[in-house]
């Protein structure tokens, strides 16, 4: 049995009310297949990365992240580097990267997928940000436009509607603001360096955003040893909408204002506000790169890294 902590976000995604039902349903499950596994909710926002590392220093080999992305972000945050493994047990209102590696979205159905000797490495992204704490994702980090949304969110009660508060309010912020440009450096995977003066930049991981945004990440992948860029050029009110179409229609390599490269990092010349995993990241300058740990990650089926 490998030990294991399970740890669940009771304000993640619809039907919360129902939360301690499935968690319960999924611990048992899990216990059939071979880890054994204790529970415990997320205390806070964030708080699931203390509580993840607290958890492997107890002697948890594999922690599950049972919420959406940003449950995966928190305790991915606590057990980067360490040896253990992360499961998803997809509860959240995105639950991008568990689509990614084809993990069921019904909790339930996952955790009768996951077992002890199913894994992948995965290389994560290190998000570098000045003096605060480097963050490590499998996701994606933008700065521009989605790091500005993602700090309007933090103010928003979000009240279970899930992703269309976000539609909403990235309309309002679009309407509402001036997105200033800013220079990025990007180091491709063959060592040539080149700037760019862009109003948004994006590091992906995952092809399949989901909802509106679904189109943007097409091209990218969490098997992909390189990072997926998207660089946005100025004029933000001509170009963002643009591309938003462009994306939605699966054609955003016909925008002219669009660079998207493979590279090894991603710099940021100045500071710009910055998201992680759809989470709030700082007001910084930003250095994402491919060189974080290897993390293990439990899949539904042996897949080739
Ligand atoms: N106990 C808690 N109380 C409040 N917030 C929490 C708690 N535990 C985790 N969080 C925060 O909830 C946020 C959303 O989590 P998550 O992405 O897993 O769910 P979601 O329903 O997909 O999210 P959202 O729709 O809000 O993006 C994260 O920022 C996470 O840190």
């Amino acid at each position: 049995m490998l030990p294991s902590k399970l740890l669940y976000n009771p304000a993640a995604g619809r039907q919360r009310e129902r939360r301690s039902h499935v968690v319960q349903g999924v611990i048992a499950t899990l216990r059939s297949q071979g880890f054994h596994v204790e529970s415990e909710a997320t205390r806070a926002k964030g708080s699931g990365a203390q509580q993840a590392a607290d958890a492997v220093r107890q002697g948890a080999a594999a922690v599950f992240a049972c919420g959406g992305d940003g449950t995966v972000h928190d305790v991915l945050q606590g057990i980067a580097g360490t040896g253990a493994s992360l499961g998803i047990i997809p509860c959240g209102s995105a639950n991008a990267l568990a689509q990614e590696l084809r993990i069921p979205s019904d909790p339930l159905r996952a955790a009768t997928l996951l077992h002890p000797q199913h894994s992948i490495q995965l290389r994560t992204m290190a998000v570098h940000r000045g003096d605060l704490p480097t963050l490590y994702s499998l996701c994606m980090a933008g700065a521009g436009p989605d790091g500005l949304l993602m700090y309007r969110m933090l103010t928003v009660n979000r009240g279970g509607l899930g992703r269309w508060r976000y539609y909403e309010h990235a309309l309002r912020l679009f309407c509402s603001h001036r997105f200033p440009k800013f220079q990025v450096e990007v180091q491709q995977s063959d060592g040539s360096r080149a700037e760019h003066t862009v109003v948004s930049a994006m590091g992906l991981r995952i092809g399949d955003l989901q909802g509106i945004f679904r189109g943007i990440g097409r091209g990218a992948s969490i098997h992909d040893p390189s990072l997926h860029v998207i660089l946005v050029a100025p004029p933000a009110r001509l170009t963002l909408p643009l591309w938003f179409v462009l994306a939605w229609l699966g054609l955003a390599r016909l925008h002219p204002g669009i660079t998207i490269c493979k590279a090894q990092a991603l710099v940021t010349q100045e500071t710009v506000p910055l998201q992680v995993d759809g989470e709030w990241a700082g007001h910084v300058i930003t250095a994402v790169t491919m060189a974080g740990p290897l993390q293990r990650v439990l899949t539904p089926a042996p897949v080739q890294a």
